[in-house]
């Protein structure tokens, strides 16, 4: 039976706990269609903000409504610095989010680092860390201010994790920064191309200057949260701009360190699934350890009679991801032994 099928029958038998949006890769220019650095694939720069427009629009007409979007990075493209547009394209994307009714969070990208700094970022509309939950009496939940991460709870029982893929990056630093130094000392160290973009010839293809990885700061801050919804038996939805599961995406597009992620995702039962976008043509799998990474597929390489966007629906043993256009449906059923009893 296929997903879609499946989606049809299985979600009669239990109860709708709440809903959530994702989209990834909007990457919006005000620019003709142009190809990705291959020419293998069409870009649809102008069109994608009509994508997003329609995607509000379905989110905003369904009956029980999201309780919120998850934006998973990458909002505008990297073009707009060269055409001097970053701040009006930003506005214009950032205007058409405000007729979604309910919250957005947003991940940052690569193509956030080409328009603005780390600094900039931090202080512009893209940061949402505002809308993060605290956990009273556990102050080692709380992130650090190093990192652009944080969580929050939709509905008991329940957390969503925003990570920062570009923690340990070369973009988006001020080169004379002891940061920049040290990440730029990483990436030379995995990838000895003059063209550091390049991933030609390396074992890790992942060490390529477009990507970037986590620290072990904020490894260990994930860590303390995945801790925490162990001991209170919640389910979590972790979230970030790049993937870290090969076997769900081309492995040019994974995080520098995905292993070091996996390797504290697998320490806990309470992951049931990892949002990622950057890789256009999306990608899914179920890990040997229960947990479901999604790769949605990217707005900016999905031609105007389609769509990509997705609304997932939690229920008390599984999230059913109801995809649009070239999104596909998902099923992913939790872990056995730890299915909610409400
Ligand atoms: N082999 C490559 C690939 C890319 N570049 C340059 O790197 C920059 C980022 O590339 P871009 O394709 O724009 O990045 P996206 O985040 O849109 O897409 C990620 C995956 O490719 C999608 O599947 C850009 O300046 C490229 O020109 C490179 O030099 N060498």
């Amino acid at each position: 039976m296929d997903d879609k099928t499946n989606l049809e029958t299985q979600n009669e038998t239990s109860e709708l706990l709440f809903s959530f949006g994702v989209i990834a890769d909007i990457q919006y220019a005000d620019l003709e269609d142009g190809y990705n650095f291959q020419g293998t694939r069409r870009r649809y720069y102008r069109h994608s903000l009509l994508h997003l427009q329609g995607a509000i629009e379905d989110w905003n007409k369904e009956s029980s409504p999201p309780c919120c979007v998850l934006q998973l990075g990458d909002i505008i493209d990297g073009f707009n610095a060269q055409h001097n547009t970053s701040e009006k394209s930003l506005e214009l994307v950032m205007n058409t989010f405000q007729t979604l009714k309910v919250p957005v969070h947003h991940t940052w990208g690569n193509h956030e680092f080409y328009n603005f700094s780390r600094d900039y970022l931090t202080n512009s509309k893209l940061n949402t860390k505002f809308l993060e939950d605290q956990i009273v009496h556990h102050p080692e939940t709380v992130p650090s201010e190093n990192y652009y991460a944080y969580h929050f709870t939709p509905f008991p029982k329940f957390r969503f994790i925003l990570l920062d893929a570009y923690d340990l990056s070369v973009l988006g630093l001020d080169q004379s920064s002891p940061k920049y130094q040290q990440c730029l000392k990483i990436l030379k160290e995995h990838n000895p191309n003059t063209e550091l973009n390049s991933p030609q010839g390396l074992c890790e293809p992942q060490f390529v200057q477009f990507n970037g990885g986590f620290s072990q700061e904020q490894l260990s801050w994930l860590n303390k949260i995945l801790t925490f919804s162990d001991i209170n038996q919640e389910k979590v939805v972790i979230v970030s701009h790049l993937p870290i599961y090969p076997e769900a995406s081309d492995s040019v597009c994974l995080a520098w360190n995905f292993n070091d992620a996996l390797a504290v995702i697998w320490a806990h039962q309470c992951v049931v699934c990892f949002f990622a976008g950057h890789t256009h043509d999306g990608g899914y799998c179920e890990d040997p350890f229960g947990v479901h990474h999604i790769n949605i597929e990217g707005v900016i390489e999905t031609a105007p009679e389609s769509q990509a966007f997705g609304t997932v629906y939690v229920y008390p043993d599984k999230m059913m991801l109801k995809g649009r256009g070239r999104v596909p449906d998902r099923i992913m059923n939790y872990k056995k032994e730890t299915v909610l009893h409400f």
